[in-house]
């Protein structure tokens, strides 16, 4: 109840609900009247050549606007309930996209970027159908059957006491049935999540899925996973589908009795023929609502699913707050000290153990070691990505942690070898982190990076329109776009990760070029499996599982003979 009560706070649309309401309980009205007149038509007919024109033609004319009425109400109460389940369901993706923003690294880490998608996209999606079928199809319902109860009540109530006490029978199967099925709804949209993970898993990696001819595997998981949901999603459907139908038998012998009492009423002459004609159109109109209430449940219990799935992530701690009242970082000096470093991404499994390390201003930073030895730690930890268990990390001497994250993240320029360009023109893209700059501004950054070269060749140049996944631009281009994009935005410290990897000597030659540019005078961090672009590095730090194992510059770590120089002889002297 907490959580139905939380998700259709979303849904507060009072003005909308009002009008709503008072449509469908005209169109209610309309449905619920029209078998009296048709009763009344019936007895306008009082035998053989015997009709009274005159008042059947009054009736049948009502019936009309009945009709008419009723349907133009619901229409329109369709309308009001579009309007209030689409704006719940904005302000519910808005909520949940925002709460993406404070949900810690790590959380990304770990999870399947297709669940998270999913959960944008269907779930929100289901909510939605549920929440607009749910309003209408529940207003309806309870007014139709309040209405028909009277209604009946006051016609006969031998035969409305009958109706009365089968119909709820019809009900409690279904919602017995429904119930079980619920399980499984939840299951289906576990499974539905997996395959969506899956197949944007595979589809982003489409490139190295057939580099190592994994077609075949890959479609055996998919199929394996698809199958799981087909089997959830059969499961749930099935066991859901008897509601309905059960309803429905229930129904018909109902009908069933009141043409039998209905007829023995009438040749006792309790009640007319016409009135017999009302009824069993009242009883149809008495039994729909049961059924659409069953059905809707099914609907119900999806959607309840999907709101646990986004209220999961909306209830998840956020990463911890930006201090109430920090401090400003404005004109950055460049002094970076770690102090007593620890930290481990799992509580069990100690990565960075008591590291010390002093970075003077316009340092140049190279951060080498074999793969996994903790260079991408480093670094987020130096951004605040992940916060260090314990000691302290500071810049010009404040503790970062008493700085806001945007504070600190805008003094670092970052270049990732995994580039990240996003759907839009070139121009754009290089003015992504000075939304501000002018097009002069957007060209001069792009020549001094060496981008310029390849851009202008493009016919449409700096207009050329990116796709974000798919954008034919080699990685070596689409990095000095990247460089591009720090170089306008000027920050004054730089990390640059793995920039030179994967590239073609020419357009590494450019980049190396542009990372010299970039890095003259500013505290750099540079991390390079290539040790010949950091021979000229002011500091160079060598680690291993986590450990920074030696630190200096090339020569004297090169004349210590240790892991650096084994390092460097084993790409330099084969
Ligand atoms: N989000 C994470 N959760 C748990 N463990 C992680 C996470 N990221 C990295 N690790 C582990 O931490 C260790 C250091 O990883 P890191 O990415 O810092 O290495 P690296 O030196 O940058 O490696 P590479 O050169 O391959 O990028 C590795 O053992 C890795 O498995």
């Amino acid at each position: 109840m907490k959580m139905i009560k939380r998700l259709l706070n979303y849904f507060e649309r009072k003005q909308q609900l009002i009008w709503a309401t008072i449509l469908i309980i005209g169109s209610v009205l309309g449905t619920l009247f029209a078998p009296v007149i048709v009763g009344r038509t019936i007895d306008q007919l009082v035998g053989r050549g015997q009709v009274r024109f005159a008042q059947l033609n009054q009736d049948i004319l009502w019936l009309l606007v009945l009709y008419l009425a009723s349907s133009l109400c619901l229409w329109l109460a369709t309308w009001f309930t579009n309007e209030i389940a689409y704006q719940g369901v904005n302000n519910l993706r808005h909520d949940l996209f925002a709460k993406l923003n404070f949900l810690p690294l790590r959380f990304f880490d770990t999870q399947q970027h297709g669940d998270i998608t999913s959960r944008f996209v269907n779930d929100v999606e289901t909510i939605s159908d549920g929440v607009l079928q749910g309003l209408l199809t529940s207003i309806q319902a309870v007014f139709t059957i309040v209405g028909a109860i009277i209604l009946m009540l006051y016609m006969d109530w031998v035969m409305a006491l009958m109706v009365l006490v089968t119909a709820p029978l019809s009900y409690l199967t279904a919602k017995i049935i429904t119930q079980k099925s619920q399980h499984y709804f939840r299951m289906q949209a576990d499974d539905l999540g997996n395959l969506n993970g899956y197949a944007e898993e595979t589809i982003a990696g489409l490139h190295t899925v057939q580099a190592f001819a994994h077609e075949k595997q890959a479609r055996a998981e998919f199929q394996k996973r698809n199958q799981q949901l087909y089997s959830t999603g059969f499961t749930s459907q099935f066991i859901a589908s008897f509601a309905n139908p059960t309803a429905r038998v229930i129904n018909n012998v109902m009908y069933a009795f009141i043409g039998l009492t209905g007829g023995l009423r009438a040749v006792s002459g309790q009640i007319t023929v016409g009135e017999i004609s009302s009824f069993l159109i009242f009883a149809t109109i008495f039994g729909k609502p049961f059924s659409d209430l069953t059905s809707l449940s099914s609907q119900f219990q999806s959607a309840y699913a999907s709101a646990k799935r986004i209220f999961h992530i909306i209830d998840l701690k956020d990463e911890v707050a930006d201090p109430t009242i920090p401090r400003v970082i404005d004109q950055v000096v460049g002094k970076i000290e770690f102090k007593q470093v620890d930290f481990s991404y799992e509580p069990d499994q100690h990565l960075i153990t008591n590291l010390n390390l002093t970075i003077q201003p316009g340092q140049q930073i190279a951060i080498v070691g074999e793969t996994g030895a903790g260079k991408t730690t480093l670094i987020n930890l130096l951004m605040r990505f992940y916060d260090v268990t314990t000691g302290t990390i500071s810049l010009d001497g404040v503790d970062i942690r008493q700085l806001t994250r945007e504070n600190l993240r805008r003094q670092y320029g970052l270049v990732l070898q995994e580039t990240w360009l996003f759907s839009g023109k070139i121009r754009d893209n290089i003015a992504f982190g000075r939304p501000s700059a002018t097009f002069a501004e957007i060209k001069q950054a792009a020549v001094e990076s060496g981008a310029a070269e390849f851009i202008e060749k493009l016919p449409q140049g700096y207009d050329t329109v990116l796709q974000a996944e798919n954008n034919n631009l080699s990685s070596g281009q689409q990095q000095l776009l990247t460089i591009a994009r720090v170089m306008l935005a000027n920050p004054p410290m730089l990390i640059l990760d793995e920039a030179t990897s994967n590239i073609d000597t020419y357009t590494e030659a450019k980049i190396q070029q542009a990372f010299n540019t970039l890095t003259s005078g500013r505290t750099s961090f540079v991390i390079a499996h290539r040790l010949s672009t950091i021979r000229q590095a002011d500091l160079i730090l060598v680690m291993d599982h986590g450990e920074v194992i030696e630190q200096g510059n090339h020569q004297t770590l090169l004349a210590q003979n240790g892991a650096y120089a084994k390092l460097y002889h084993s790409q330099f002297e084969d």
